[in-house]
């Protein structure tokens, strides 16, 4: 259900959808070192994310937006307030979460097809098997012809499909992404902006992800939050009403909602 806006203000977070919840937030505080080192950096944190959103998350370096997505891959506990990720109150780095970062972290000495194929042997599946499910997603990401390639032959681009291949051979619930196309050039960038959008559309996977451009929020977000402050903390949360738009971010650019969204997003971080 897009919701259509006023120009004065920007629509509340989105009620359309009415999944599973898969995040809960409520009252989080995250403080890093001790005594004079101590340092707050998110406070009073509340945040509800269900299945099949994908929740694109803005705000001014500095905020908090990596902290508060360790401590939902479980790399990073918090110190106040509660969190539960698929149903668990302690969250620890598990594969129904996956992760992936703004440089891929490839293993150097394995093919795509042996990154991507990891850690399906981890999880002991047959090698015909991981094979299969391995060669299926690294042809959705674009790379088959790739596929022997060792990770210094790739490109920056060809890198982040690799890794982010690898993290949907895992089959995670959740999807939890940093910057992952922030060192990229802007044509790659599109590219693989398109990728994951049409990977999306037809997995529905539920997908927190940390941009520093506007732009790329508003073509990939069903919802938008931004974070500012410090401590951090949520200052907007709202359903993107012209998400169905975006063929492309040329496209979304012609939507006459666009720059009054853009503007406003801007304003808040
Ligand atoms: N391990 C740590 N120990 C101490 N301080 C830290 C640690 N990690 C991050 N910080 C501090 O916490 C604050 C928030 O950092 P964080 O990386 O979460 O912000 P961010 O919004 O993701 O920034 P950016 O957009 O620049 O990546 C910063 O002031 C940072 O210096």
């Amino acid at each position: 259900m897009a919701l259509s806006i006023a120009h004065t203000q920007l629509p509340e977070a989105s009620p359309s959808i009415d999944g599973e919840l898969l995040i809960a937030v409520e009252d989080l505080s995250l403080s890093y070192g001790s005594g004079k080192r101590n340092k707050q950096v998110l406070g009073h944190i509340n945040l509800e994310i269900r299945e099949q959103e994908f929740v694109a998350v803005l705000g001014s370096s500095g905020c908090g937006k990596t902290s508060l997505l360790r401590i939902l891959a479980g790399y990073e506990q918090l110190s106040a307030g509660r969190i539960n990720v698929l149903g668990k109150d302690r969250v620890s780095p598990n594969a129904d979460v996956g992760v992936v970062f703004q440089h891929a972290n490839l293993f150097p000495w394995l093919s795509v097809q042996n990154n991507v194929q990891f850690g399906l042997k981890m999880k002991r599946l047959p090698k015909p098997q991981r094979e299969e499910i391995a060669s299926e997603i690294i042809a959705q990401v674009g790379l088959a012809p790739f596929a022997h390639y060792l990770p210094y032959q790739l490109s920056g681009g060809m890198k982040q499909r690799a890794a982010i291949a690898r993290t949907l051979a895992a089959d995670p619930r959740i999807m939890l992404m940093d910057e992952p196309f922030g060192a990229l050039d802007a044509i790659t960038r599109e590219n693989l902006q398109s990728m994951l959008k049409l990977i999306w559309k037809n997995s529905r996977r539920t997908v927190f992800f940390i941009t520093h451009d506007v732009d790329e929020a508003l073509f990939l977000g069903t919802r938008i939050i931004v974070m500012n402050g410090s401590p951090g903390r949520i200052g907007t949360d709202i359903a993107n009403p012209i998400f169905e738009d975006g063929g492309s971010i040329a496209s979304l650019r012609k939507n006459k909602e666009y720059s009054f969204l853009r503007e406003s997003l801007l304003e808040r971080m």
